[in-house]
């Protein structure tokens, strides 16, 4: 098949980077920066709350620095510096009155997109929304219908995606509404963490016939609650499908966030696919990140993990064997499960991550043609990927300004000779240094793009 429909639009000369062959067994630690999904809920909350706030060992990325500079435009100040024990980067986060008339970048960030325009309806004033050509089409009608349901003005042209105007009033009414959020978990989230502050707070129901990525929605839940909201959560014995946020001031939180486990992704499959070993310190023995599942995964495709007192020791064996998963709660760590798979000794099938035509790129159609562009045997089903192995060849690994695609392609090329990431630099929508962090951990020069 072709590639997906992005591949329109990939730039002309893309930078090539010679993914490194791995040289033998990896060992070492790795610092993965801080958790994307966490931080950007954490700015929101902070940027909501009653009072200043800090957020100390942020991640410093694209995703980020889009979501921190849409939240100063509206009038929120972020302070970038030291914590006030001297130890490590703290952003203190200082809520001024929500304002506009302000503009938003999403860039591609599906939580910029998807967690504003909650935050501009309670604003004064108009806030203009508008991206990167990809987040035209990513769904965020669900967001912007419960907005209108629950009282808020949106210009959207009848699109029902970007760009878009939301005509903040300076609060919301709130109550309940319903929204269909199978094409994306952050529908849910968006609404929730801004439910706080509409004057009836949100009763919020899912009609779909699917939800995924639910850790993430657990993820936004316990941020809720640890910032003082009171969440009724189907998981704590509630009606499915149905949260209810009371109306609250939210506290000035001080937070730390977590490494982003689904960043650690690449390293962990270094080891498992060398045989070799590695330490991603500070790995939290307690999280909603989806990155956590990645213990049990890569378990069962033949390795084995234990914490330690530094974090999480992972080490393979060599032998990588094939997986059949449901994905629909970590669909995240697809481009990477995907990878490995097509190393192993066995045929994988990953299910229930349809809604991944939808992400970055459309991952499903990018990781097959890319995958089987070097002589692999990937097939696309109605929802994930059947991947069987066989011998790959090197080649130009195209990445679609995606993230996950680019770290994708990298594992590939531990094993592949001669793999060429396209945009390696794609990375840092949420890993910035990807490139030499990766060199750095192999052991091997730096590669020029
Ligand atoms: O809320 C979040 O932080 C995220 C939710 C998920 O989105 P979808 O439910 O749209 O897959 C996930 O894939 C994304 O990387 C981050
Ligand atoms: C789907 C992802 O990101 P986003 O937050 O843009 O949806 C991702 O990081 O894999």
């Amino acid at each position: 098949m072709t590639g997906p429909s992005q591949q329109a639009t990939r730039p002309d000369a893309a930078p090539l980077w010679p993914a490194p062959h791995a040289p033998g067994p990896t060992s070492g630690s790795i610092t993965v920066p801080g958790s994307k999904s966490v931080t950007n809920r954490a700015l929101v909350l902070a940027a909501l709350a009653a009072e200043p706030g800090w957020l100390r060992r942020p991640l410093r990325s694209r995703d980020s620095a889009l979501m921190a500079n849409a939240l100063r435009a509206m009038g929120i100040d972020i302070e970038e510096g030291i914590g006030p024990d001297g130890t490590g980067e703290a952003w203190r986060v200082i809520p001024n009155g929500l304002r506009g008339p302000a503009q938003v970048d999403v860039g591609n960030a599906g939580t910029v997109m998807r967690f504003l325009p909650p935050v501009a309806a309670l604003a004064d004033g108009e806030i203009r929304f508008d991206g990167d050509p990809r987040s035209y089409e990513r769904p965020l009608h669900g967001v912007i219908n419960a907005l209108r349901d629950l009282g808020a003005r949106i210009d959207d042209e009848g699109r029902g995606a970007l760009p878009m105007t939301v005509h903040g009033g300076g609060a919301l009414d709130g109550g309940e509404v319903s929204v269909d959020a199978s094409s994306s978990s952050q529908f849910i989230s968006a609404l929730l963490l801004a439910a706080p502050r509409f004057n009836q707070g949100l009763t919020l129901r899912h009609t779909g016939h699917s939800l995924p990525s639910l850790p993430h929605i657990r993820m936004t839940v316990g941020m809720l609650r640890a910032a003082g909201a009171q969440v009724d959560a189907p998981e704590d014995g509630g009606e499915p499908n149905v949260w209810r946020v009371a109306p609250s001031a939210l506290l000035g939180s001080d937070l730390t966030i977590e490494p982003d486990l689904s960043n650690a992704q690449p390293f962990l499959a270094a080891a498992l696919l060398t045989g070799g070993s590695v330490t991603i310190r500070d790995w939290p023995r307690q999280t909603t990140q989806p990155g956590d599942a990645l213990r049990e995964i890569f378990t069962a495709m033949g390795g084995s993990c234990e914490f330690t007192d530094a974090g999480l020791a992972f080490s393979g064996t060599g032998k990588v064997h094939g997986i059949d998963i449901d994905l629909g709660d970590v669909g995240e760590l697809t481009p990477g499960i995907a990878a490995v798979a097509a190393l192993a000794d066995s045929p994988s099938q990953l299910r229930g991550v349809a809604h991944l035509r939808m992400h970055e790129t459309d991952r499903l159609g990018a990781l097959t043609a890319e995958i089987n562009g070097l002589g692999g045997d990937v097939t696309e089903t109605a929802d994930g990927l059947a991947i069987r192995p066989r011998p790959l060849h090197g080649g130009v690994f195209h990445t679609y300004d995606d993230h996950r695609m680019a770290t994708a392609g990298a594992v590939l090329g531990l094993a592949v000779e001669g793999v060429e990431v396209e945009n390696i630099g794609t990375t840092a929508k949420t890993l910035p240094d990807f490139d030499e962090m990766w060199t750095g951990f192999l052991g091997v020069p730096a590669r020029r793009a």
